[in-house]
């Protein structure tokens, strides 16, 4: 009981900065000096490959199935809340059913009982991530005694200073509320200027992440990508929630880089964008002319084949 108590206390007191809460004896810190950039290579080289690669992915005709499984789910949604507007129930009810059809037909793409052979096509997705970047990763056990889940470059091999992956969730401002879905939670994520990521792909945080994208769909097409909620990927870049902290015997090898998304963002691309906002409107302006919240993962090296990706869950830039 004793024991049980101290290690709950243990995760309070560090689940809003659950990186810290690993492996602190052999934590090492990723220190950026007096009046150096966080930034390991420039906004515009990351919101080139980013497009290089999303332009890639939305060109291929199978592809483009893949990423309708997103349009799928919205259009569900869309003929649910149509009827139930006509049955005149009230807004509170008609959001309810309406998320528990959607996650019905979510799940059931998942599962494969739709018409959409989605592991072929995720595998695809990845040999496009292959030809277009010359490296794919994916979610694997990590190399750490009791790591987890981690994530391994899986072909080819990553130059220094590439875009290896993103870091998926629901998006919060500092002021908004995130207690009840940071509880056993280790995939807060915590921006330099206080945002928050919430990257849990299950419970309260994966019905958040769902119900945030629904609500934020633009007409009928779909704008943020929800298949990072499943082991089947739109975009294969979207697991940089299952990075590891790096360890003596493994050095981090990627850092993260945060980056804006702005209105110039090819609307057709941003299916495969991993994030959506917690609230629907900011302080300062309307949700369409908000900028969006993007974390990537950037190599510090070249990354061979077969090896993991470790991060440093502590960074510190000296100001
Ligand atoms: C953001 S998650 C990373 C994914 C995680 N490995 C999993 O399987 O879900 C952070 C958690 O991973 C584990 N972790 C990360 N780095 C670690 C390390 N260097 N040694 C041991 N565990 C680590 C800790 O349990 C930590 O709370």
């Amino acid at each position: 009981m004793l024991k049980k108590l101290a290690t709950m206390w243990h995760q309070y007191k560090y689940r809003f900065v659950p990186w810290i809460a690993v492996n602190l004896r052999n934590r090492k810190l990723r220190s950026v000096p007096k009046g150096l950039s966080d930034k390991v290579i420039t906004d515009e080289v990351l919101q080139e490959c980013i497009v290089r690669f999303f332009t890639a992915l939305n060109s291929v005709n199978e592809c483009n199935r893949l990423s309708d499984i997103n349009q799928q789910i919205l259009e569900t949604g869309k003929h649910y809340s149509d009827n139930m507007r006509m049955n005149d129930l009230s807004k509170e009810s008609n959001c309810n059913k309406n998320d528990n059809l959607l996650l019905t037909k979510f799940e059931s793409i998942v599962k494969n009982e739709e018409n959409v052979d989605i592991t072929v096509l995720y595998k695809r997705n990845l040999k496009i991530m292959k030809t277009v970047l010359g490296f794919s990763i994916e979610r694997t056990a990590s190399y750490l005694k009791d790591g987890g889940y981690g994530v391994q470059v899986t072909d080819g091999t990553v130059p220094k200073g590439a875009v290896v992956a993103l870091y998926p969730g629901t998006i919060y401002e500092p002021f908004e509320p995130i207690f009840f879905q940071s509880l056993h939670n280790q995939f807060i994520f915590r921006c330099i200027d206080g945002v928050y990521i919430d990257g849990n792909d299950r419970g309260i945080s994966k019905m958040i992440y769902r119900s945030s994208a629904f609500r934020d769909r633009l007409s009928l097409e779909s704008t943020y990508d929800l298949t990072w909620l499943t082991q089947y990927l739109v975009n294969p870049m979207a697991v940089g929630q299952y990075v590891n902290n790096q360890s003596n015997e493994y050095p981090a090898n990627v850092a993260y880089q945060e980056f804006e998304i702005t209105n110039s963002f090819p609307h057709s691309l941003r299916k495969y964008l991993p994030n959506v906002h917690y609230s629907p409107y900011s302080m300062e302006s309307h949700m369409s002319e908000r900028n969006l919240r993007v974390v990537a993962l950037i190599s510090l090296r070249e990354i061979q084949k077969g090896e993991e990706l470790f991060s440093s869950y502590f960074t510190v830039v000296h100001s």
